[in-house]
């Protein structure tokens, strides 16, 4: 699904309103109607106690005077308090005529504060993707007055007083601390990235019938990768295996992987691309790790020995379909001339991870032999290795999107919403897993799965990581449901990629 920006969001209105013949105001209903069933299932009138709105003057606020009117219908005690501007939108105008006269409102004159008691249920329909720039003068002051409030707040939208698409110019200026943020069709970016979270708190999107043809059509590089069962049109899936496939269509893999002391991340990554599907496996690790590999994963094949060793000679990578380097590899001398013949003399596709991608950062003269959509997986310092350091999630955003197109690579950047840039500079966030998952070997298995997906002559290269980033994440989920996040461990991952996969055909 794409991601749209705040003016695409508008468009998207006024598509909606010509493809359906229907009104702006009957929009904001439909948003009214949708946030007041969000509310009446996660606070019910007898939880919530008083409910007070506070209302900006455009849409947003008119989203907020319109729920107020029907959360007055559903026996909700509401109160209002109303921004004053110079100007009013029309929806805003209409719903404030129809407001039943008995609810309680307060148009807060120049200055005014609301009067908010700790623990008050506070909407926050101030302001949404209409806004411009950084909050000033009472409206500052009212969003910082809530701040201080000790009040839960369910924002409308947005958190007021944050951009939809873009990080604040001024990070001085306030902005709402929303315990929830319930938007509508599709999430923002804002909502993606770490920085805001202390504002967005747990964000929602309600389906409100939005245009689903111009959401599809939106030119955006951002996107959203879904399990196919939570999107009304998927766009990533994974194909079924035909009666005749057979071991080759799924390709043979080799990785190279484990060092003394780590021969458990190759243990994680071969266990993780056999459950991915592949259909052949050699691992080759160092001597320490040949018995290992030979008895936990017997469905792999170890290199020999003598050849073992293959920190001395590559084997030949002709017959392999993928070639996955990195996990739990060290990053000595010989380690480094292995990665570096790799990408001299292979073109056969790579996912390079862990000890393999520091090397990279290390030795970045090495970026230029990259082959064609090879896949990265770094986290957030293995790339700030790669490129340079910051703790803005826009600018990262931006050198993460720079990077793939300069390296026409598939850059996966590990996070709470794990981003797959593509050669083609669009981004796409993966919308699965959970806390539990940043646990040792998390990325080893990731890795793994990677393997087993690039090897699969069926996928093209970029659906190929969105799935398998998709399936690392949905089985992280599926783990967590068995041993709670905390004692989520990586080999538990790899225990449930199969049930994971399956819910992606
Ligand atoms: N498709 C949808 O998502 C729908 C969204 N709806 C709601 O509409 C708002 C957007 O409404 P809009 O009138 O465009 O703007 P806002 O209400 O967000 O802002 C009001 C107004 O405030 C002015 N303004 C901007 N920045 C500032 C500032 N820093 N200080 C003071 N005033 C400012 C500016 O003139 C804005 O126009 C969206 O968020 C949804 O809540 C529809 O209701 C349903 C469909
Ligand atoms: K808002």
């Amino acid at each position: 699904m794409n991601i749209l920006t705040a003016a695409q969001t508008r468009q998207l209105d006024q598509a909606t309103i010509k493809e359906q013949h229907t009104t702006s105001t009957a929009l904001m209903e439909r948003a009214a109607t949708a946030l007041a069933s969000w509310l009446l299932r996660h606070y019910p009138p007898q939880v919530a106690g008083e409910v007070l709105l506070l209302c900006g003057p455009g849409n947003n606020g008119g989203d907020g005077l319109a729920l107020a009117r029907l959360l007055f219908g559903a026996d909700y005690a509401v109160r209002l308090a109303l921004l004053p501007a110079d100007k009013y939108s029309d929806d805003y105008q209409y719903n404030h005529h129809v407001l039943p006269k008995t609810i309680p409102v307060s148009e807060l004159s120049a200055g005014a504060l609301p009067s908010i008691q700790p623990g008050t249920l506070v909407v926050d329909a101030l302001f949404g993707t209409g806004l411009t720039r950084p909050l000033t003068g009472q409206a500052a002051a009212v969003v910082a007055h809530l701040n201080e409030s000790g009040a839960r707040v369910v924002a409308v939208d947005m958190p007021s007083g944050l951009l939809a698409d873009a990080p604040q110019p001024d990070p001085a200026a306030p902005v709402v601390r929303a315990t929830h943020t319930v938007s509508f069709g599709l999430p923002k970016l804002a909502f993606l990235l770490p920085q805001n979270a202390e504002f967005v708190g747990e964000w929602h999107v309600e389906d409100i019938g939005l245009s689903a043809n111009f959401i599809a059509q939106a030119d955006t590089p951002w996107h959203l990768t879904q399990l196919p069962a939570a999107t009304p049109r998927p766009d990533v899936a994974l194909p079924r295996r035909t009666k005749f496939a057979y071991k080759n269509t799924f390709g043979h893999a080799l990785l190279l992987a484990g060092s003394r002391g780590k021969v458990g991340a190759a243990v994680l990554a071969a266990g993780a691309c056999l459950r991915g599907g592949v259909g052949l496996l050699t691992v080759a690790v160092p001597g320490c790790g040949y018995d290992i590999i030979q008895t936990t994963r017997p469905e792999a094949m170890c290199l020999a020995d003598a050849q073992a060793d293959f920190i001395s000679a590559l084997p030949a990578t002709k017959p392999y379909q993928a070639i996955g380097i990195g996990p739990g590899l060290g990053q000595d001398v010989a380690s480094r001339a292995v990665l570096e013949k790799l990408l001299r003399e292979t073109q056969v596709p790579l996912v390079i991870d862990a000890d393999a991608l520091n090397m990279l950062g290390e030795h970045r003269d090495l970026l230029d032999l990259l082959p064609e959509n090879t896949v990265l997986t770094p986290h957030i310092g293995e790339f700030a290795r790669l490129t340079e350091k910051t703790k803005d999630d826009y600018h990262r955003l931006d050198l993460l999107r720079a990077f793939a197109q300069q390296h026409r690579c598939l850059v996966v950047l590990k996070g709470a919403y794990t981003a797959v840039a593509a050669p083609d500079g669009h981004v796409y966030f993966n919308t699965t897993g959970n806390p539990g998952m940043g646990t040792g070997g998390s990325g080893d298995v990731l890795t793994g799965l990677l393997l087993a997906l690039r090897a699969d002559q069926r996928l093209a290269p970029l659906l190929a990581v969105r799935l398998a980033v998709l399936a690392h994440g949905h089985a992280g989920d599926l783990a967590a449901a068995d041993t709670g996040e905390a004692g989520l461990v990586a080999g538990d991952l790899v225990q449930h990629i199969g049930p994971a996969l399956r819910q992606l055909e």
